[in-house]
């Protein structure tokens, strides 16, 4: 697969071409040491072959105890530009998705104006490769302006430049079952797949913010309750069924819904669910303080909850870890708990948390790591170049982990405009140490690489 050689004296550039690379001595999905070779974009070649083929002045990456695995891609990120660039732009947060090892992300669409045309959708694209460090994928509005009533352009969003896939109200539920409807039958056609934020609005109040339960009674807080989540899963399966087409739960949180996806999955319903890490590592008694640091939609969840998250992560009920990356302003969030903004930050911490949890101690093995930050995320999202094997001839789409390394949280060394999140002071064992897109590294220990 290797080009002529005077392709590596080209320039480097997002589009252009790389200068040959050699990772010496990665663990390659934690299956064994071997040396690969990046040329031109693509993997070149792995094991012995790799050192043996490289020129003398390769570009030399010491991987000697780290894991390489195909580049992150995460399925819910909120870029927020247009609109509020104050909180996040393309660029920030291309910059934070490249330092924690993602090689492509799903822009939602819930921005000012909202990603509900062609050409809306056709500039996060452009907005995106301009960044140039890592792919900016825009997830189309379900319907006009988010308002729930109105299908989006789905087609013409689907066959622009930007061949949207995924389209979601997120932030919203898209709760009129017939609009769900139409939208499953429409993006049935040309493969896509609805991404749901699954959460009846008719059963909670508008200042629904904490699960509802023991702790949403002692601290006096507004609640979801679980019936909210699982009970849209459940219409949104029937509808899947019905109609033939995908649905993809976003950011599933309780045990009951996550009942309810197992359920669809086992009658054979075209059925996908994401977690976040957020969900997995952090439960509803960090609100005892009401920092609003923790408050995020849908809500944390009780212990039976996450324990029940990660049981169905680890049998295989999730297809997906996706982060929800939510940056607000500062001025958003600092406000008395029921008033503040929903979301937290995630692109940065995604791997380290995870690792921290279920892979240092063995319960998730790499491989398993892989599929569900890489391999089913560009699956579910139809991403050609992402979450491949890593063998010759496949996009060198790669990021290099530290499994040994300890890192505290400081929100402040973010790369994200804002400062949310709810690691910040944190010990976390696992490092991202290298991002690479299409052979170019986009990031190296904590700083991207300007393209
Ligand atoms: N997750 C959140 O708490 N907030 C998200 C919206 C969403 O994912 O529902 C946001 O856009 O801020
Ligand atoms: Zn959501
Ligand atoms: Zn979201």
């Amino acid at each position: 697969m290797s080009g002529p050689s005077t392709d590596r004296n080209r320039p480097t550039g997002h589009s252009g071409y790389a200068p040959d690379l050699l990772v010496v001595g990665a663990d390659v999905l934690g299956g064994g040491t071997a040396d690969v070779l990046v040329r031109d974009g693509l993997v070149a070649a792995v094991g012995a072959d790799a050192a043996a083929d490289a020129p003398s002045d390769v570009e030399r990456i010491d991987a000697d105890g780290l894991v390489l695995l195909p580049g992150f891609v995460d399925l819910h990120t909120h870029l927020r530009e247009p609109g509020r660039e104050d909180a996040e732009t393309i660029a920030s947060g291309s910059r934070a998705a490249a330092v924690g090892g993602f090689t492509a992300v799903l822009a939602m669409a819930n921005t000012n104006p909202v990603t509900d045309t062609a050409e809306a959708a056709e500039r996060i694209l452009d907005l995106g490769a301009a960044a140039g460090l890592v792919d900016v994928v825009p997830v189309g509005a379900v319907t006009k302006g988010l308002d729930g009533a109105e299908l989006a352009e789905l087609g013409l969003m689907h066959r622009s430049r930007a061949r949207v896939r995924v389209f979601s109200d997120d932030g919203r539920c898209v709760a009129d079952g017939r609009v769900m409807r139409r939208a499953l039958e429409y993006v049935r056609a040309f493969g896509g797949v609805i991404s749901q934020h699954s959460q009846d609005p008719s059963l909670a109040g508008p200042q629904a913010c904490c699960h509802e339960g023991e702790t949403s009674g002692r601290l006096g807080l507004p609640g979801w309750p679980a019936v909210a989540e699982a009970s849209i899963i459940a219409r949104d399966a029937m509808l899947a069924e019905h109609t033939g087409s995908r649905v993809h739960v976003a950011h599933v949180s309780t045990a009951e819904g996550l009942d309810v996806v197992r359920w669809a999955k086992a009658r054979g319903i075209a059925m996908t669910a994401e977690v976040t890490p957020h969900h997995l590592a952090l439960g509803t008694d960090l609100l005892a303080g009401y920092d609003p640091v923790f408050k995020v939609n849908p809500p944390l969840r009780p212990d039976p909850d996450r324990a029940a998250l990660i049981e169905g992560l680890l049998d295989g009920t999730i297809d997906a870890i996706a982060t929800d990356h939510a940056p607000h302003a500062r001025h958003d969030k600092e406000h008395a708990f029921v008033d503040a903004a929903f979301g937290m930050l995630g692109l940065e911490t995604a791997f380290a948390v995870v690792h921290d949890l279920l892979v240092a101690d063995g319960r998730l093995p790499w491989r398993d790591l892989a599929r569900l930050m890489s391999v089913a995320p560009a699956a579910i999202a139809g991403l050609a170049d992402h979450g491949r094997p890593i063998a010759p001839g496949e996009p060198a789409n790669l990021v290099l982990v530290d499994p040994t390394a300890s890192v505290t949280v400081d929100r402040d060394s973010s790369q994200s405009l804002s400062r949310n999140t709810p690691w910040h002071g944190a010990s976390l064992t696992g490092a991202v140490r290298t991002t690479i897109l299409r052979g170019r590294v986009t990031a190296h220990e904590g700083a991207p690489t300007s393209c």
